[in-house]
């Protein structure tokens, strides 16, 4: 497959994609990792990012949330190069899990309120408004008990549901997923695949997620995967393939699949 063509065949005349990468190469010290790599993800596909140990996929999703700037080629968030992009409550970003140190001093609470405060507002009171979105996050993602622990006395597992609340707690349009479930047990894996795939069919969201857990990835998205940019793989369930959206809030949604799941009716 060529590197220059886009992940969809026929590029799109009425919708502006949710991401597009032109021509994009990145290098470390002189060593090259992306290399004139493009495609774009249209709203609410959900790609898989497949690839070996060291293929780029970190570094590919670092670039895409703006945290690294391409040696060439473009990037454009909702239709707008990442160097000018503003809106990041319209992104959450779960990046790949790094152990905390116990003694980092924020609680959960605080973590996941964090995720209100985009990078442009930083010091932002909180509202009463803010505290029940966050009170909806932690509720959806089963840590409310949890909310005035420090993080990094918690699990790697609950450390990474509390990521996923501070990422959810802005009705994201576009969800960024590095590696979400390394590091939690097998039973909570299919949990959080059951939740991202019910986010994704009800949900007007973007999904874009590194795994290296084949078996979900192919049983979601297909056997092959629709572009080759590399060493990376790209796996994609293009929005055209799901029925029409359910627009409800993402939070109330999570929460009645979690009664769903309490009362038993939704296997995990
Ligand atoms: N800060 C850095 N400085 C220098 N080299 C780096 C840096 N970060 C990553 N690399 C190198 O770039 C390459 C790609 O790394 P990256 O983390 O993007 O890969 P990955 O596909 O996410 O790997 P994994 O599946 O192991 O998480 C690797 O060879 C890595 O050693």
């Amino acid at each position: 497959m060529p590197n220059n063509q886009a992940l969809q065949t026929v590029q799109p005349f009425c919708h502006q994609p949710i991401i597009e990468l032109n021509d994009v190469c990145f290098s470390y010290q002189q060593k090259p990792v992306i290399e004139d790599v493009s495609f774009f993800v249209q709203e609410r596909d959900f790609v898989g990012v497949i690839g070996s140990n060291g293929a780029g996929k970190t570094t590919l999703l670092r670039m895409i949330v703006g945290l690294l700037t391409p040696d060439s080629g473009s990037i454009k968030l909702f239709g707008q190069s990442v160097q000018q992009f503003r809106d990041w409550s319209k992104v959450g970003y779960v990046p790949q899990k790094n152990s905390l140190n116990p003694l980092f001093p924020a609680t959960v609470r605080e973590v996941v309120l964090s995720g209100l405060y985009s990078r442009n507002k930083l010091f932002k009171r909180v509202t009463k408004s803010d505290q029940i979105k966050c009170d909806e996050a932690l509720h959806a993602m089963k840590i409310e008990d949890l909310a005035g622990k420090r993080i990094g006395q918690l699990s790697g597992g609950q450390q990474q549901r509390v990521f996923l609340a501070r990422a959810l707690i802005n009705n994201p349009a576009l969800l960024i997923l590095d590696e979400p479930t390394v590091g939690i047990d097998s039973e909570t894996q299919e949990g959080f695949f059951h939740l991202i795939k019910h986010m994704h069919q009800h949900h007007n969201i973007t999904f874009l997620l590194v795994s290296h857990d084949m078996d979900m990835i192919r049983s979601y998205l297909g056997q092959e995967p629709k572009r080759e940019c590399g060493k990376i793989k790209l796996y994609v369930k293009h929005s055209h393939d799901l029925e029409d959206c359910v627009e409800t809030n993402l939070t109330h949604s999570l929460k009645e699949l979690r009664h769903s799941m309490e009362r038993g009716k939704v296997g995990v």
